[in-house]
């Protein structure tokens, strides 16, 4: 079993009958995606939030029941994964480009839980380029003032056409700084117009477990 897949199976334990579980997207929860469907098939009774439209499409390939965020007071748990998260538990989101409505879900979320492979596990955060969503109206702008801040940024495409977001925007990977502190860095991020949101989920996971060899670690905010 790959380590993806063991953290995937390994959470998807967190969920309890009767729970509003949000659901993450990416390559690691699809293995968490997975294993929920074959305990619903069991008898499980579970409300699904989805976090795009792939996760969507998953669960309904899979019989897994969905609600809308705005039809629920609170979500019990989210599994999702993460490109990289750091000893404080804060990471990266949005290598897949979801992160908008991660945030959101993980924000109305009682309990984050994050599942990744060995690798994703660092010291320091910025080997992954940093996703930022920002507004196709004046993105040019967006950009421009990131290459100014020297954040090196790249337009994300996708076969050569730019990619769009579930929510219809661009994604613009920059280089995170090395010498600033990580929280001074979102909250500039927070103050940009045309900026939707950012990569950076800090303070936000209370669980993280990853797939090691053959173990599974588990790690606590
Ligand atoms: O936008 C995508 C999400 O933040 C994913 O959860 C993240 O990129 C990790 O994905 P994966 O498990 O495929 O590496």
């Amino acid at each position: 079993m790959n380590e993806k897949q063991l953290a995937g199976e390994r959470a998807s334990d967190y969920i309890k009958d009767g729970m509003v579980v949000g659901l993450g997207t990416g390559s690691t929860a699809y293995y968490m995606l997975k294993a929920l469907a074959q305990r619903v098939q069991e008898g499980l009774s579970i409300k699904g939030v989805a976090t795009s439209q792939a996760t969507t499409d998953l669960a309904n390939k899979w019989g897994i029941p969905l609600v809308s965020i705005d039809d629920v007071s609170h979500i019990d748990v989210t599994i999702d994964g993460a490109d990289e998260v750091d000893d404080h538990l804060n990471g990266i989101k949005g290598g897949g480009g979801a992160l908008l409505y991660e945030k959101v879900v993980a924000k109305a979320s009682k309990e984050v839980i994050w599942i990744v492979d060995a690798k994703k596990k660092v010291k320091t955060l910025g080997a992954f380029p940093l996703p930022i969503e920002v507004l196709p109206f004046g993105a040019s702008h967006s950009i421009a003032l990131f290459e100014q801040k020297g954040l090196q940024p790249q337009l994300r495409r996708s076969d050569e056409e730019i990619f769009i977001t579930d929510s219809g925007h661009y994604i613009v990977d920059i280089q995170l700084p090395q010498d600033e502190n990580v929280e001074a860095f979102a909250a500039w991020l927070d103050t940009l117009t045309g900026v939707i949101e950012h990569g950076l989920f800090l303070n936000m996971a209370h669980t993280l477990i990853v797939g090691e060899g053959d173990q599974v670690r588990i790690y606590k905010k």
